[in-house]
């Protein structure tokens, strides 16, 4: 039987008297890709913050593999396993690519000790900031400025220098907007291969990579769950059809 990693239950988040995530129950299971996707303003958003306890829940629970996460902080929340992808804001442009990866490691490692313990030692680092820069595609690129990188390679570097802390669980917020055609379908392939052994839950706006890249999809509008089950299900569901695209369509 499927285990599940992460369960949410009646996560509620209220801006004044708006809520903006009303009652959502989630339930990711062990090693799947999961999108959450709806039209703009669902509330997708606001709950990844949630999830990453970067906002606090107004009420509900988050337990990740039966520990309940609402509540802790940030760091603690990463600590236990579940890391949203660095926004590229985050990333040092003034920093080499091979840099930055090294950078994330040495917050791995505070962070996340018995991970270092077990796999790691000062002397592996550029090692494994390699091997983590090579799994991305970015090997040629590790001595590149990442402010020099083009977009698909930094959104690369993002997914690599979250990586770095090695987490159970991986948030990727819109992982390929912005991009080309070209871009898209690397990043696709990458995330694909760093699923494996781990749990990929994805806010993305693309249909098409939702499509190929997803086991299951929740859907949210007005902050609420109206539909969940495979893309197939969920795109055949007149709720989802008239989410998108009015009743009129529905
Ligand atoms: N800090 C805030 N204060 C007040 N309202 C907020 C705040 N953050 C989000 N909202 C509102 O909550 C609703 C959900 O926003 P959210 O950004 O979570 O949606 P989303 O599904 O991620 O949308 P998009 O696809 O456009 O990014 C929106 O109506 C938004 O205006």
């Amino acid at each position: 039987m499927t285990q599940t990693v992460l369960e949410v239950r009646g996560l509620t988040r209220r801006f004044g008297a708006f809520k903006a995530v009303d009652g959502v129950d989630l339930d990711i299971a062990e090693g799947e890709i999961h999108a959450l996707i709806g039209p703009n303003g669902a509330g997708k958003t606001t709950c990844f913050n949630l999830l990453t306890g970067s906002l606090p829940a107004s009420s509900g629970t988050i337990r990740l593999r039966g520990e309940t996460i609402s509540g802790l902080g940030m760091d603690r929340i990463a600590q236990r396993g579940l890391v949203r992808s660095y926004q590229i804001s985050s990333i040092f442009p003034d920093f080499t690519a091979l840099n930055n990866v090294r950078f994330a490691l040495q917050q791995g490692r505070r962070t996340n000790f018995d991970f270092w313990r077990s796999e790691l030692s000062l002397t592996g680092l550029n090692d494994a900031a390699m091997g983590l820069l090579d799994d991305l595609g970015l090997s040629d690129w590790a001595e590149v400025r990442a402010g020099d990188l083009p977009y698909g390679r930094k959104r690369a570097l993002e997914i690599a220098t979250t990586l770095a802390l090695d987490p159970q669980v991986l948030l990727l917020d819109e992982p390929t907007s912005g991009m080309g055609r070209e871009d898209i379908g690397r990043v696709t392939d990458l995330i694909r291969k760093v699923a494996a052994g781990r749990t990929v839950v994805m806010v993305e706006h693309n249909l098409p990579v939702v499509k190929g890249l997803c086991e299951r999809v929740t859907v949210l509008a007005r902050g609420q769950v109206i539909a969940r089950g495979t893309y197939d299900e969920v795109a055949g569901d007149p709720r989802v059809v008239e989410a998108y695209l009015g009743k009129a369509h529905a």
